[in-house]
């Protein structure tokens, strides 16, 4: 059967975006997620994205890495199914959506979305990184060369390495540029590369950076290889509320494809 996909890209973290307010699609075959997500036998991206009704919300989200299997939240991916929504007239400016991870509000204003992210109140510090889940679980590590960092070796070993084992990690490579800016590089899981920039990653940077106190600015900027990032939060007690990840989020084609 041939469907329609769209590509969105946010800061060069890329995904073949489908509506699937239908319920044609077959999620249950991850080999074919995964043949659609590669780079040379497919169309290409870091992850599948399905939009599909919600009985009372404005959609739902259903995020699917590039190794076919559904994950935990995407950052980036959230901001480029709002987009979507926008692009398909299923919202206007201002959303509340699901995803894996619960409820998600949105603003959209041309092609930058605000994607509001959940709380976070336990962030591990160990020697030499730190540990917390902004929907996704994420490894931070600040290190001297980040520009020659090997992130493909070195995130596969923490990735697959104790404590995280089988189910693994994402694992972030920072490096301090200002009072309130960081460069960060991100080895995903689910991709098992790096990929060009990770929402919920530089969600976690930004909150360990000011846990840590790196930082202690509540509007945080991250250079990803991909183009800049912001994140802005409150915070009382080591608990981090009302967290914003903002940046452009932008359709790059469409086409049809045997699925
Ligand atoms: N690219 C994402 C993170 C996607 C999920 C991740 N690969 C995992 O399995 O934990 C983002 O922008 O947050």
């Amino acid at each position: 059967m041939k469907g329609h996909f769209y590509k969105y890209q946010g800061t060069g973290n890329d995904f073949v975006v489908i509506d699937n307010r239908s319920l044609e699609f077959d999620k249950s075959n991850s080999k074919n997620i995964a043949k659609l997500c590669n780079r040379r036998f497919g169309i290409g991206a870091d992850g599948l994205i399905l939009l599909e009704k919600h009985a009372t919300l404005d959609f739902k989200m259903v995020y699917f890495n590039a190794d076919g299997n559904e994950s935990s939240m995407c950052g980036n991916g959230g901001r480029c199914i709002v987009a979507f929504a926008k692009f398909l007239g299923v919202i206007g400016n201002e959303t509340t959506f699901e995803a894996i991870d619960g409820v998600h509000k949105a603003e959209i204003d041309d092609d930058v979305v605000k994607l509001q992210m959940q709380d976070v109140s336990i962030i591990q510090t160990f020697e030499n990184h730190q540990f917390l889940d902004t929907g996704s679980p994420h490894h931070v590590e600040l290190v001297e060369n980040l520009i020659d960092f090997d992130v493909k070796a070195n995130g596969a070993k923490i990735r697959y390495g104790k404590p995280y084992d089988e189910e693994g990690s994402n694992v972030n490579f920072v490096k301090q540029i200002s009072s309130d800016k960081f460069a960060v590089r991100t080895y995903e899981r689910g991709v098992e590369d790096e990929t060009l920039s990770c929402g919920t990653g530089v969600t976690a940077v930004a909150l360990a950076m000011h846990k840590s106190g790196k930082t202690t600015s509540n509007k945080v900027i991250l250079e990803t290889q991909g183009g800049d990032l912001s994140i802005t939060f409150k915070e009382n007690n080591e608990v981090y509320t009302n967290i914003w990840l903002i940046g452009p989020a932008t359709q790059v084609f469409k086409g049809e494809v045997e699925w």
